[in-house]
């Protein structure tokens, strides 16, 4: 760490008796002009103190949070056999082995044969854990029939014959890639700023192709509990394969396959697990039948590389933010069941919106009726399209003004 330059000294005023009395205003104006010139200098030097005790602060912050990362990493899973008066048996998960242990004593009286808890690496228990179902049931999202349409996805009609092509056709009609003698992608990966309908088109396909929709969170995937995050992956296909024909969806799939850091916390290696066991089920994913498996990510450039190999992700879409005539289809969409004026230009409306994602356009066109409904009006006009422009854009603004106030 770099020490701090020694203070400037502190002016002196030196007055000789024998000084005329224009000496002494000439020796005082200069001991002023000094006085002012440290006062300057030592704000700077206060102002250099503070910036750095801001970027020592956040690197407080951030060993704290690598801190509760190792602390909470290490933990692993077992279920309470027995509770007996020299403590509580439990078998750990994954091995198998019985072991008689302690629990904290805040836990004693929650304890039951069967709980699922978590212990630390000397077995002591530190947690009761929700019901295996229920944790399970948190992280995935089973929709026999979405209820998107292509019809309702404006601006990537690219993309949705890309998507059909990959997932639909192999799932209709298997036996002609097997006559001509094609293996369908494996994995269709979805990349594309947020808000622009990657979601929507994974379950327009499920839904169009008669699948069941099955999606994951990749962040659900990042789990606090050892072999948690690989045992919800294999999870995740084996419900896939009961309910086939199925569509599994990874939303944030950099959240458990983002290129290597170099830091080396426990929290990682679990990361690494849980994609090392994505990366299994890929491989082994050609006997798995009537499942296709699709990925999203707005952070392509994250990605780790094995993912994408042959057989895996091979099949990549990028989903862009749309243009001035996807904007002005999105809008079409979202204000098919409105009641627009007649004579409004909605054209011109998204000409206007460069930069909107389609998710943007779609709370445009909320905010719009709302503006009409405010006004005691039945019917949307073009003034109300622009005001929900002018209030998203301040609410853009805002958002922005509290970022750069946090930083
Ligand atoms: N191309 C589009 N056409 C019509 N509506 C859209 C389109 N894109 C986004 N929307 C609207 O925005 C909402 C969010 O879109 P969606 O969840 O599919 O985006 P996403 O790309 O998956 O975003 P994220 O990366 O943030 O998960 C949709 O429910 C829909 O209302």
């Amino acid at each position: 760490m770099s020490h701090s330059p020694s203070l400037p000294d502190r002016p002196r005023l030196e007055l000789d008796p024998e000084m005329s009395d224009a000496e002494r205003l000439e020796a005082i104006r200069q001991h002023y002009r000094r006085i002012v010139q440290v006062n300057e200098e030592l704000e700077d030097r206060l102002a250099d103190a503070e910036g750095r005790r801001g970027e020592l602060k956040d690197d407080v912050e951030q060993l704290k949070r690598e801190n509760e990362v190792l602390k909470t990493s290490s933990l692993y899973i077992a279920s309470v056999e027995e509770i007996t008066d020299d403590g509580v048996v439990i078998k750990q998960h994954g091995n198998n082995q019985e072991v008689l242990t302690q629990a904290a004593s805040r836990l004693d009286e929650d304890l039951r044969p069967g709980d699922r808890v978590a212990i630390n690496d000397s077995f002591a228990v530190q947690q009761v854990l929700d019901d295996e179902t229920d944790s399970r049931a948190q992280a995935m999202e089973v929709t026999e029939s979405p209820d998107v349409e292509y019809a309702d996805i404006g601006g990537i009609d690219d993309q949705i014959r890309e998507v059909r092509e990959a997932v639909e056709d192999p799932l209709e009609n298997p036996e002609q890639f097997e006559t001509v003698g094609v293996e369908p992608p494996s994995g269709v990966l979805l990349h594309g700023p947020p808000g622009t309908g990657k979601t929507m088109l994974a379950k327009a396909v499920a839904n169009e192709s008669d699948a069941t929709f099955i999606k994951m969170a990749g962040s659900e995937l990042v789990r606090k509990f050892i072999g948690e995050g690989a045992r919800l992956v294999r999870d995740l296909f084996e419900l896939a394969a009961e309910r086939e024909p199925a569509v599994i969806f990874i939303d944030e799939i950099d959240a458990v396959a983002s290129k290597r850091t170099d830091s080396k916390t426990s929290g990682d290696a679990e990361v690494q697990r849980t994609m090392m066991q994505l990366l299994s089920e890929m491989d082994g994913f050609d006997d798995r039948g009537e499942v296709r498996i699709m990925a999203a990510t707005n952070r392509f450039d994250m990605l780790d590389e094995a993912i994408l190999r042959p057989g895996r992700f091979d099949r990549l879409i990028e989903v862009p933010e749309p243009g001035p005539d996807g904007r002005e289809r999105i809008l079409e969409i979202h204000t098919e069941e409105m009641n627009v004026a007649d004579g409004v230009d909605l054209s011109a409306v998204a000409r206007d919106l460069d930069g909107y994602s389609g998710a943007d356009i779609a709370s445009l066109a909320t905010e719009a009726g709302m503006f009409a409904i405010r006004d005691g009006r039945t019917e949307v006009s073009q003034a109300d399209f622009e005001q929900a422009r002018d209030k998203l854009q301040d609410a853009d603004k805002e958002d922005e003004q509290v970022i750069n106030y946090q930083y």
